[in-house]
């Protein structure tokens, strides 16, 4: 092995998501400059470091030294010592002062002040806060350096590393060392696999009990995520184990599920395996609306409640239909209940008037407005006029720690909470929004039970409307609504009245146009250019498919269309991220969600700048995407949270609404097509709506409803004599 000291000149190439690394570098031991690659983290020209490797022949490039192992080492010379306290990674610190700090503590006094921040008290010039930020900076890198150690000592990939270290912090290596399977339960995108590849290389056995534990977890976890269940039976669980672990006796996996239902975290209910979590959340919202169900009915003073009626009626210039008038009455005098209807029934109409109603009969009252998606929220925000946020933001969810900062302890200081898009609620989330809300005293759901439920587990709007919770169905199309073709063929599908292809010749704003996989991304590009000629934008158009892979998947079509909306151009800047380029001025889709910047999955922004790393501004290449004008930035470590928004799952497009809808209907999504699927997509479109592909495939959609059920037991909570403790609910 060589061992070279020196500085990264030059960087030839540098992967951000493996962290590999070809360099120029300047050593003490050679008086020319050197090709280095290997593997690297958080590197920068400043630091000087010992680079420990050997050369090798590369195929292509001919001899180059191959890097093996690299630390950090303290600049010992005074110049180099300025050099480094000057540099960004020490903010707010000038050469003036650090050669000050040089004057007065000498050559090694990185050292001393790594040994006693307290040392850099006398030097002239100096602050608290400076002085922490130099301790800070010298004290991190130590850790930093030590966990990159150990990734590279056991040959572990840096890859993951920044999103490790970034969740644990100071106690990276605790757990690294004691429990890696729990990574799998704390950092999102890292699964039973990553994690068991690092516990065997540190030298984890094929038989720890935390493995086969954490398998065993992982497998319940992921049916339900899977198939959007809340449990699972046994066969499910030894038929995904088989395929993670190997080489197990059945007895050994059977000891440790009963362990694990013994220490609770696995719950067994009858034949029902739940995890913990997703036990009690059931268990939660049903004790939650069961203490509220069974409250009296308040008294309002009907009169005054008509008339405001009657003055919101002529400011509004209709007269409100009788169901929307129950809906109006049942929600002042009741604590829960549910507003549902297909488009176009006048659900927005109806609570536009009661929340003006319900705020000047009692001004006192907070109102909380609330839905899945930021693009939801948005839209209930312009609706009602009243600030709606995303669940997420309103029970202050934090992202690295996953917890909520609203929660039993803590609760909401809300009287009233409206929830839209309840459809797309899942039960985890709703079950954290109750445990945070026992001070609020009425509940309205709105949603439509025909959508996609949620993604993550749980079917919640329709089991809480089979449990009895009051529900007012709106069925009336109004006239304004009953213009638009795409409305009506929701309701065709609602009410199963779609027999043959002559339901699309009939509407203006509807275009099925038959033809093959192969032919699908020719059609979608005509029918894009021709929007755009007609002007309209890459906002109003959206193509919607349910698959990323294949010939007419979201992956080649983000392609196709991206040539379309945003040309390659020398003039544009553009960055490549695994296969997909990035150029400024796409259209991007946000795929977590990310509280602290106000962003979240579903969103869609603009890819703005395109920054590269210059060591000063930019300490890594960085993407910013302007959602709705917020801006917000990407580096490696989240560059895996956005795609292309050309075109998008119809999952991903819930919660959003577009003018152009332009959506591809194969038989190579066979196993996708679900009547709540197609509805879903068509309902997103609000002016013209194109379908491309095979009518069999469209009709087989529709006609698969029946199956589709997911296994879930909330609506048996309902009906559980379970003593209520009402305390842990309401104020
Ligand atoms: N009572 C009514 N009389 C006449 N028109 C009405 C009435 N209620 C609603 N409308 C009109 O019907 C149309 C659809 O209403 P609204 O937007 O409230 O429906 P929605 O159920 O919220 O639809 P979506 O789910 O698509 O948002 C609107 O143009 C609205 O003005």
């Amino acid at each position: 092995m060589i061992e070279y000291t020196g500085y990264i000149k030059k960087i030839r190439f540098y992967s951000e998501s493996s962290n590999y690394i070809v360099a120029l570098i300047e050593v003490e031991q050679e008086d020319k400059l050197i090709t280095m690659n290997g593997y690297m983290n958080n590197f920068n020209d400043y630091d000087k470091y010992l680079f420990i490797g050997d050369y090798e022949i590369h195929p292509k490039y001919g001899k180059q030294f191959k890097l093996n192992e690299y630390r950090i080492v303290l600049a010992k010379e005074s110049d180099e010592i300025v050099k480094y306290l000057s540099s960004p990674l020490f903010k707010g610190i000038g050469k003036k002062l650090a050669q000050q700090i040089v004057d007065s503590l000498g050559e090694d006094c990185l050292s001393k002040i790594k040994a006693d921040k307290h040392s850099l008290d006398f030097v002239i010039g100096m602050t608290e806060k400076r002085r922490d930020t130099i301790y800070d900076t010298l004290t991190n890198s130590d850790y930093d350096q030590e966990v990159m150690q150990f990734f590279m000592g056991h040959g572990i990939s840096l890859k993951n590393l920044g999103l490790i270290q970034g969740f644990y912090q100071e106690k990276t290596l605790d757990v690294l060392q004691n429990n890696p399977y729990q990574l799998i339960e704390d950092i999102d995108g890292i699964g039973f696999k990553t994690a068991d590849d690092l516990a065997l290389k540190i030298g984890g056995s094929l038989d720890n009990p935390n493995r086969i534990k954490a398998a065993i977890v992982y497998c319940i976890k992921q049916y339900g995520f899977n198939t959007g269940s809340t449990y699972c039976l046994i066969d499910e669980i030894v038929n995904m184990f088989s395929k993670i672990i190997y080489n197990i006796d059945e007895s050994v996996f059977y000891d440790y599920l009963e362990e694990l239902i013994d220490e609770e975290l696995v719950i067994k209910e009858d034949e029902r395996y739940y995890y913990h979590e997703m036990y009690e959340a059931e268990r939660n919202i049903a004790k939650y609306l069961k203490a509220r169900i069974n409250r009296p009915e308040e008294l309002f003073d009907e009169n005054e409640v008509n008339r405001l009626l009657k003055n919101y009626e002529k400011k509004q210039g209709i007269t409100y239909a009788l169901k929307q008038k129950e809906a109006l009455n049942y929600f002042l005098k009741s604590s829960v209940m549910i507003l549902t209807g297909g488009p176009g029934t006048g659900k927005t109409t109806i609570v536009q008037a009661l929340l003006k109603i319900y705020s000047t009969l009692y001004p006192e009252d907070r109102i909380g407005l609330v839905a899945p998606t930021g693009r939801a929220a948005k839209r209930l925000t312009e609706l009602t006029g009243i600030s709606a946020c995303t669940i997420h933001r309103l029970l202050k969810w934090d992202l690295h720690s996953n917890t909520f900062a609203m929660n039993k302890n803590n609760p909401l200081d809300i009287d009233v909470l409206i929830i839209d898009e309840f459809s797309m609620v899942d039960c985890l989330l709703l079950s954290k929004l109750f445990e945070a809300g026992r001070k609020i005293n009425k509940i309205l759901f709105i949603g439509d039970y025909h959508q996609l439920p949620s993604v993550a587990p749980g079917n919640v709007l329709q089991d809480l409307m089979e449990a009895g919770v009051k529900t007012i169905e709106l069925d009336e199309i109004f006239r304004q609504a009953k213009d638009s073709g795409i409305i009506q063929l929701a309701h065709h599908i609602i009410s199963n009245e779609i027999e043959d292809m002559e339901i699309f010749n009939q509407f203006r704003d509807i275009n099925f146009f038959s033809c093959i996989n192969y032919d699908v991304i020719k059609n979608v590009k005509t029918i894009v250019k021709k929007a755009l000629d007609e002007g309209y934008d890459a906002n109003d158009i959206q193509v919607l498919v349910p698959m990323y892979q294949g010939i007419a998947g979201i992956d080649a079509l983000n392609d196709a269309l991206q040539d379309i909306f945003n040309p390659k151009d020398e003039f544009i800047e553009s960055y490549k991220i695994g296969r997909i380029e990035y150029r400024v001025g796409d259209k991007i889709l946000q795929l977590k969600n990310r509280p602290d910047d106000d962003v979240f999955n579903g969103d869609i922004g603009i890819l703005v700048e395109i920054c590269k790393k210059d060591n000063f501004e930019y300490l890594q290449d960085t993407l910013i995407v302007d959602f709705d004008g917020n801006l917000v930035e990407y580096t490696s470590q989240n560059f895996n949270t956005i795609t292309h928004a050309y075109c998008m799952s119809i999952h991903k497009s819930q919660g959003n609404e577009f003018k152009i809808v332009i959506m591809a209907v194969l038989t190579d999504y066979y196993i996708m097509l679900r009547r709540n699927l197609l509805y879903t997509a068509i309902t997103r479109a609000k002016q013209s709506l194109f379908i491309l592909g095979n009518y069999n495939a469209f009709m087989q959609g529709l006609n698969n409803y029946q199956d589709s059920r997911r296994k879930t037991t909330l609506k048996t909570r309902f009906e559980s004599d379970e003593e209520l403790n009402v305390y842990d609910f309401m104020e």
